[in-house]
């Protein structure tokens, strides 16, 4: 029996696993993908985006969210009987794709593919990497040490070895090919030197590609035939033999509610929020008073995007849901009070 190849999707926070994933979705050139998508915080932003594409090509049944935070604290209980269901189907997919929560380190997972029960039936086709050109390019979990030395200046706590960074590094070095992706954010001389930097961190032999909107020919990111479980050990981590990593540094929550009276007011309440707190991901669906479509909000870092994905349906309660995350010690209820000031 073949075993199913796998892709593990790594990338920080809102590097763009998601639209890569979808632009997948979209050109997977008759493949039947499943997706495991590992949500931070249990609501399932990642999922429902990629079901809410009303694209054929979006296979609906095959999108599964583990809802637990981290899928190597889960492994037993969520990701392996998760694995399983899928391997034993029927009709089994010709490839999973796993989307990691953007917080995950990926060693762990892929050490779960040596668990008996999935090693002799899926393997590991390769990591990938995905790394936000546009975030590296402002010095947030960077390498760079010119990029460093300006955030630095401009923010005397930013920690040199912050677990951010660990993560980043982590990502890179379990990598089987990295996707620099918000390349059109980024000039050419800033990509260049990112792919530099970038190039320290990788091991010898793997690639780094560059995307817009995560638009790579599924050619390209499938079929690396990495088997990955099997050379587990040459992939360095910070976590090496640390039972007890990182995801503890940082916190989320969730802001839930009702309608909200407009979209400027969520936006003149979130800027200055993601300026004054170290948050570094807001996402959510919001519904917007008087309007029937449901609003997509989407916070990188400084950058704030929104617009309507798709309408409310008859059977679907106008919630607000909005996950923050960000670095350990957040004000959880100021930050809280401070977005309702958006609602109606
Ligand atoms: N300009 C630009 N924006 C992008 C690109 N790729 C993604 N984005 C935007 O970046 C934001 C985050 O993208 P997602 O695909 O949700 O990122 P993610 O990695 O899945 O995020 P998490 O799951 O929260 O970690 C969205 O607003 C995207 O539209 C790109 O190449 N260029």
């Amino acid at each position: 029996m073949s075993k199913i190849p796998t892709t593990v999707i790594t990338g920080f926070l809102g590097a763009g696993k998601t639209t890569l994933i979808r632009h997948l979705l979209h050109n997977a050139k008759g493949r039947r993908l499943a997706l495991i998508v590992n949500e931070f915080g249990d609501v399932g932003v990642d999922g429902a985006l990629l079901r809410g594409c009303n694209d054929d090509a979006c296979p609906e049944d095959d999108i599964v969210e583990l809802a637990n935070g981290c899928i190597c604290c889960t492994v037993a209980d969520d990701f392996l009987p998760t694995m399983l269901k899928l391997l034993d189907r029927a009709n089994p997919p010709d490839h999973i794709i796993i989307e990691t929560s953007g917080l995950a380190l990926p060693k762990p997972l892929v050490k779960a593919f040596q668990w008996p029960e999935i090693r002799t039936r899926a393997t590991v086709d390769g990591v990938v990497a995905l790394i936000d050109a546009d975030a590296v390019a402002a010095g947030r979990f960077a390498t760079d040490e010119a990029a460093l030395a300006l955030a630095r200046a401009a923010d005397p706590s930013l920690d040199h070895d912050s677990p951010l960074e660990e993560l980043y590094e982590d990502q890179l070095a379990c990598a089987d090919l990295v996707i620099l992706n918000k390349a059109d954010m980024v000039d050419a001389d800033a990509l260049t030197r990112i792919e530099g930097d970038i190039g320290k961190d990788i091991r010898s032999g793997v690639k780094i590609v560059r995307t817009d909107h995560g638009a790579i020919d599924a050619g390209v990111l499938l079929g690396l035939f990495a088997e990955a479980e099997e050379d587990i050990d040459a992939r360095p981590s910070h976590h090496d033999g640390d039972p007890d990593h990182d995801h503890n540094d940082f916190d989320s929550f969730v802001v839930t509610g009702g309608e909200i009276a407009g979209v400027d007011a969520l936006v003149q309440a979130m800027a200055p929020l993601i300026e004054a707190h170290d948050i570094l991901r807001i996402k959510g669906m919001v519904a917007v008073a008087g309007r029937p479509a449901r609003l997509l909000v989407q916070a990188v870092g400084p950058r704030i995007q929104h617009y309507f994905d798709r309408a409310w349906k008859a059977e679907e309660s106008r919630l607000s849901q909005l996950v923050v995350i960000g670095q350990k010690g957040l004000d959880q209820a100021a930050i809280d009070s401070a977005l309702r000031a958006a609602f109606a």
